[in-house]
């Protein structure tokens, strides 16, 4: 692995040729243009998205184990965000640690449970409550 060097954006957008291609993913910047002629997904994807944040086009797609243990050997440094820059683009918010993902929507699904329920109680307790009131 590189040591960690800070790019920018504008230092990541430079290269965004075929021959010299850097992409930002999860705000680590990875120099795929080795890997441009092998992609499964063809090159024209990764061209598309060179000198960008492909996070999300990245995510997208549901890539691989196998392919983030290639975009770990094409890790080249990490982004440096200046403000201004453009919001990173994150479809999945709790990134890369997918049993964290899987064990964070497995909770939200329980207490969703849990709202709708109780949701309940308050309602059937605002109906008796009323209809209390209304008979005295
Ligand atoms: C930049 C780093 C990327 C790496 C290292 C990478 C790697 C891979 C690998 C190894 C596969 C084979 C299936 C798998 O293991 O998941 C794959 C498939 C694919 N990739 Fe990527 N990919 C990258 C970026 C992208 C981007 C930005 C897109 C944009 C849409 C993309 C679109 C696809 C598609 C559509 C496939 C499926 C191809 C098929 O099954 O016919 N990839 N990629």
């Amino acid at each position: 692995m590189a040591e960690e060097k800070s790019f920018t954006y504008s230092d990541v957008a430079e290269h965004a040729a075929k021959k010299d291609l850097h992409v930002v993913i999860h705000d680590l910047v990875y120099n795929i243009t080795s890997f441009v002629d092998e992609h499964p997904g063809g090159e024209e994807v990764l061209l598309d998205v060179g000198g960008m944040d492909a996070t999300e086009a990245f995510e997208d797609v549901g890539h691989s184990d196998e392919a983030r243990e290639i975009l770990d050997g094409l890790l080249v440094g990490k982004l440096k965000r200046q403000p201004g820059d453009p919001k990173p683009k994150v479809a999945n918010p709790a990134g890369v640690s997918t049993p964290g993902a899987a064990a964070q929507s497995a909770s939200s699904g329980t207490s969703m449970i849990f709202f709708l329920l109780f949701s309940g109680l308050v309602a059937m307790g605002v109906y008796f409550y009323l209809g209390l009131e209304n008979q005295g």
